[in-house]
């Protein structure tokens, strides 16, 4: 199947740009639950959680039902500051009844021993989705995505080996070069066949590489290599600083 043209919105503010994520994500969730009674989504670190605090008084939201991965994880402390889990709690989870068991985090005591650390949390996603025979990659609901200036997203980092993993769903990396090195990371197969995916980008400092991933995909960043197609759609909620030099048409946002 090939995949369809990504969708790009842009906002004025961050602010606009997290309320209209907040609508999307309402719109993704209740269909979700209308399917299966139930919303399955990864989240990212980074400067994303920040923009989901709109979700945090938002009517209709059913926090019960959902069940959270992340897209990546740093093999940190889940109180240290540079773990994505503390990020997303203390920006979000701690603010919305998200009962603690729904939120699928790392199992820091295989931390010497990173490939059973990654099959662990592989396993973990298997317990939801189903048996890996019977399903060759999960779907999940919503992939939340961010990407750095140089264009990794999640923890798939430029001319990575890891770029070319096509086997496992969850792989993992003990040489990242963004501190910290260790950490585990969805796959490309994985990521390609969730139902969404939304990349978030703001501020000024995004507006070279979000050029490149939009405008020059073919320079295979690795956040260009984001193509949901089983049969997902991409989206990329910008702020205008953001996509200031980006020619790829924007789409206006509705829900
Ligand atoms: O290291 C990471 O970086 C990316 C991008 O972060 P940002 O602060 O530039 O948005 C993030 O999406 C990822 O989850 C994180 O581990």
């Amino acid at each position: 199947m090939t995949p369809a043209a990504p969708v790009l919105y842009s906002f004025p503010s961050t602010g606009d740009l997290s309320n209209s994520l907040a609508d999307f994500i309402l719109k993704a969730q209740r269909e979700a639950l209308e399917k299966r009674g139930k919303f399955t989504i990864a989240i990212s670190g980074g400067s994303l959680p920040k923009t989901l605090t709109a979700l945090i008084d938002k009517p209709g939201i059913k926090w019960n039902k959902w069940q959270v991965f992340y897209a990546d994880e740093r093999v940190v402390p889940l109180d240290d500051p540079d773990s994505n889990h503390k990020l997303a709690h203390d920006t979000l989870y701690s603010h919305v009844p998200l009962p603690a068991s729904h939120i699928h985090t790392i199992d820091l005591s295989l931390a010497d021993d990173l490939e059973e650390l990654a099959d662990a949390y592989e396993k973990e996603l298997i317990r939801e989705f189903a048996q890996k025979d019977s399903a060759r990659f999960p779907i999940f609901d919503l992939v939340l995505l961010g990407t750095g200036p140089d264009g990794h997203t999640a923890s798939l980092f430029p001319g990575h080996a890891l770029l070319s993993e096509e086997d496992r769903w969850v792989a993992y990396i003990d040489d990242s070069p963004k501190p910290p090195p260790k950490r585990i990371t969805l796959t490309y197969p994985v990521i390609n066949h969730a139902a969404r995916v939304v990349f978030v980008a703001t501020g000024d400092g995004k507006k070279e590489v979000l050029k490149s991933i939009l405008d020059t995909p073919e320079a295979g960043l690795p956040a260009a290599r984001v193509r949901p197609a089983h049969p997902g759609q991409l989206f990329w909620f910008v702020d205008d600083a953001a996509s200031s030099e980006v020619a790829y048409a924007k789409t206006a946002f509705k829900v």
